[in-house]
């Protein structure tokens, strides 16, 4: 072996080459395969008519999740949908047939397949993980190398558990120094996309470093990497540390014992080697980063809370400014207003990129002893059961009840209108998920992206709000 230096995602990429044939895409070995009701169908049907087993049902984990109402447990057991219905009911047969283990509604274990997989420890550090969903990139927080891909990988995946996969390049961004109070690792993602732009990472698998993403919780972490498709990165991934075995240890799933202290071992090796290089860097200084809220109609279209709708640029391509002008429009706003005059008929607190427990608990942080504006509809969807019955335990739920929030059951929910949680047209919504494009919430539905603790702050107060100036009624959980 080489003692050249390597990149954590050049360590993993080496470890499971199968081969490399000359001029073709690498063929990967695939650790774990997450499966989801929407894109899983044709893959299953594709081995059926071809009379193939699944290779690994034991490397495959399937939930539902995109498609499954939130209202009530008697709503979900009886889904009104037709098209819902039909994708769930052949995810149960094709899970019976196929030997695979299926978290279905009544599960403990049933979540958003981004939250449950790391919940469960599924997920683990030097893994290839893959799923037909491109917020796969989420797992990427534990020094896997996670990324989405197609019905027809779908298929590949589950007959061989190989994948083919042109061999991407790297790009290390580092956070570096303390984040402000009041700004979390959703406004440090939003930052880095509205400062590379939605295709400003596309073909590279990008790592997370530096002082301020050290100090990210794994939730955080998770919501950093979620977001790297939305920059268009191929994956995201952060080096496994302290804080990733702490979080992975005595999870279901996780090794345990000396099977413990030996995947540590190996894990511990997962990191970026002095002198490694990257075919791209960035550096952003952590005190650059304010409180985060999307304008427009991509991810790229942001800005600070302090700041307003920006100004048309004269020096933009023609293209540019058309699709300025098209983002306000569809938007209904004007350019030079402030975001904080910005008024919001609905909160959504919940998806893969802010569903787990620290979101809900940052949230509830916020609205404790406020009430919802008497504007705004306010949800809470927690990214799953176990989510859920954390929160519960914690008296969250009471918190949020309390202040006006609907307490919903776990799924995808308003982050995509696949299922009856979708925005009216014209409404205008402050969501904690991570896609703003025109009708991603429902057909003319208007999102703004922002933090849990934003979009807490906006439910109270009825518009955007400088969470940094927030006054907490309860000190212990400020934040
Ligand atoms: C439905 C699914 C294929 C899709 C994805 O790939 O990301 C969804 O999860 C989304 O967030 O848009
Ligand atoms: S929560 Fe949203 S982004 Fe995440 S998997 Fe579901 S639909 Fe996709």
């Amino acid at each position: 072996m080489s003692a050249a230096p390597k990149t954590l995602f050049e360590k993993v990429w080496q470890q499971h080459l199968v081969a490399e044939p000359q001029g073709e895409p690498a063929l990967l070995y695939i650790d774990l395969h997450l499966v989801h009701e929407v894109t899983s169908p044709q893959a299953f049907e594709g081995l059926r008519l071809a009379g193939r087993k699944l290779r690994r049902p034991d490397r495959t984990v399937a939930t539902v999740d995109h498609n499954v109402p939130t209202s009530s447990i008697e709503d979900r057991l009886h889904i009104v949908d037709q098209i819902a219905s039909k994708q769930i009911q052949a995810l149960r047969t094709n899970c019976a047939d196929f030997g695979v283990e299926l978290y279905d509604v009544q599960s403990p274990n049933q979540g958003i397949v981004h939250i449950i997989g790391p919940e469960l420890g599924l997920t683990k550090p030097g893994m290839t993980i893959v799923c037909g969903d491109s917020h796969t990139s989420t797992h990427g927080a534990f020094g896997a190398l996670a990324f989405g891909i197609g019905t027809s990988e779908v298929e590949h995946v589950m007959a061989t558990q190989t994948l083919p996969q042109s061999k991407p390049q790297t790009f290390r961004i580092s956070v570096e120094g303390d984040l402000p109070v009041g700004v979390t690792a959703k406004d440090i993602v939003l930052h880095i996309i509205g400062e590379i732009g939605t295709a400003g990472a596309t073909g590279y698998v990008v790592e997370y470093a530096g002082s301020a993403i050290r100090a990210l919780s794994m939730e955080g972490r998770m919501t950093v990497c979620n977001m790297s498709i939305e920059a268009g990165a191929r994956a995201g991934m952060i080096a496994p540390d302290t804080t990733t075995f702490a979080y992975l240890n005595g999870r279901r799933f996780s090794p345990e014992a000396s099977a413990w202290d030996k995947a540590v071992e190996h894990w511990s090796q997962l990191v970026t080697d002095e002198g490694a290089t990257f075919d791209r860097e960035l550096t952003i200084a952590a005190s650059d980063i304010t409180p985060t809220v999307s304008w427009g109609t991509s991810p790229g279209m942001v800005t600070g809370v302090k700041s307003t709708v920006p100004l048309p640029d004269p020096t933009a391509s023609e293209a540019d400014q058309k699709n300025f002008e098209r983002a306000l429009e569809y938007m209904d706003l004007k350019a030079g207003t402030p975001i904080e005059q910005i008024t919001v008929d609905c909160v959504f607190l919940g998806s893969c990129t802010n569903g787990r427990i620290e979101d809900l608990r940052a949230a509830a942080s916020v609205i404790r002893g406020y009430h919802v504006a008497t504007t705004v509809r306010a949800m809470v969807v927690p990214g799953s059961q176990a989510v859920k019955a954390q929160a519960e335990q914690e008296g969250l739920d009471k918190v949020f009840t309390e202040a006006g929030f609907d307490w919903r059951e776990p799924g995808c929910s308003m982050c995509l209108g696949m299922n009856p949680d979708i925005l009216s047209p014209g409404e205008r919504c402050a969501s904690t998920s991570n896609r703003n494009f025109e009708g991603r919430q429902g057909r003319g539905g208007r999102t703004h992206l922002v933090s849990p603790q934003m979009a807490a702050a906006a439910a109270i107060t009825g518009h955007f709000t400088d969470i940094r100036t927030w006054k907490f009624n309860d000190s212990k959980e400020a934040k």
